[in-house]
């Protein structure tokens, strides 16, 4: 059976539907794993002969989510494309990081519907322009019919559907009943029981498609800048051309290089990490009041007034505190 046609019990041929693929995230840096998730669904649409995966997008959420250790959404961006370099089906999009504020995942779920809809529906216009944006499935308009976007995530962000005001039940609702959701296992967490829990994950359960990882890596972000803000190496866990970019850029309290001779010059950036002067200075700061929050921090060593860009660390709870500052957002 190719993969793009099946045969029916009467041995009919078919034509697969199509679907592609989107991954929010804040890929702060992007692991291989985020990208293995595509790997993984692809291969189980493929064995299961049930779709056809025209494309892939991964989509960086934009800077004021104010996760904890969340850099500038240029240089997320800058890394995905250097690791997608040499993917030939996923793509990066940057929609999410030049709007004007943090958008909801349904909205962006339906901002690049539309726009593949808009694309198969309208041939007549020909390419918009010839300026088709750069995550963009090739080849829609070689079949009339659509193709389905489908969120795909790891399982820890299913079950963050559950954390109190954080996503809104109408966004969920729509999400898996006009897209559908497609989760990759991930330790920790147990989305069977997660959605037999749920009334409305229930209610949709054959628009979930859940999938095994059999090879699972619990490769995170989280991990990885907390190894480069110890200095300890991250080679393999992460794609070289993402490593480089993150010393050339000095990002996650990494010891910036300069570019002629890459030695670590004396200046650091912090934006995760601990050292002597962030400690001393977190005890002089106020009660925190949230997660992410950056601060400017004036210290004095040996007599020069250095400028320091803060942004606060703590416990695990930040990450939660993080998407309480959501809630606001969804509760509308
Ligand atoms: N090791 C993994 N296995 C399965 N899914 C993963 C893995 N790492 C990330 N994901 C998924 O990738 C998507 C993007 O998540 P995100 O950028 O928050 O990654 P993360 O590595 O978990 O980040 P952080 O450690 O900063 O929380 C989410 O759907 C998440 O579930
Ligand atoms: N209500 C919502 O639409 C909602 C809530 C929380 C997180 N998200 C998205 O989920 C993704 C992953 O978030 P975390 O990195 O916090 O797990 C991000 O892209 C974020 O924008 C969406």
């Amino acid at each position: 059976m190719s993969t793009l046609i099946e045969h029916d019990q009467m041995n009919n041929q078919r034509l697969l539907p199509r679907i592609a693929l989107i991954a929010c995230g804040s890929f702060s840096p992007p692991t291989p794993m985020h990208f293995r998730m595509f790997e993984i669904a692809k291969d189980f649409f493929k064995t299961q002969g049930t779709h056809h995966v025209v494309g892939g997008i991964v989509s960086p959420t934009h800077d004021s989510y104010q996760k904890k250790g969340l850099v500038a959404g240029t240089h997320r961006f800058a890394m995905l494309k250097l690791a997608l370099q040499s993917s030939t089906w996923i793509k990066t999009s940057d929609w999410e990081i030049q709007q004007a504020e943090w958008t909801r995942t349904l909205s962006v779920l339906q901002y690049h519907q539309n726009y593949m809809n808009n694309y198969i529906n309208s041939p007549l216009e020909g390419d918009m322009n010839g300026t088709l944006p750069g995550w963009m499935p090739p080849g829609l308009r070689e079949r009339q019919d659509g193709v389905q976007l489908k969120l795909l995530c790891g399982a820890d962000l299913l079950e963050s559907f559950a954390v109190p005001g954080l996503w809104a039940d109408k966004d969920i609702e729509d999400i898996v009943g006009n897209h559908g959701l497609v989760v990759i296992s991930r330790y920790g967490a147990n989305p069977e029981k997660f959605i037999f829990e749920s009334d409305l994950l229930t209610k949709y359960q054959k628009n979930i498609t859940l999938i095994t990882n059999w090879v699972p890596n619990e490769v995170s972000s989280t991990m990885i800048r907390r190894l480069i803000s110890r200095g300890q190496s991250v080679k393999y866990l992460l794609d070289d051309r993402v490593i480089d970019y993150i010393q050339m850029q000095g990002l996650f309290n990494c010891k910036t290089f300069t570019l002629d001779n890459r030695k670590p010059t004396s200046m650091n950036v912090f934006c995760c990490g601990e050292n002597e002067s962030i400690a001393s200075a977190k005890k002089l700061l106020p009660s925190r009041n949230g997660p992410g929050q950056v601060i400017q921090v004036v210290t004095s060593e040996k007599g020069t007034k250095v400028t320091t860009e803060l942004q606060r660390i703590g416990s695990a709870s930040d990450e939660s505190d993080a998407k309480k500052k959501k809630t606001d957002a969804v509760n509308v």
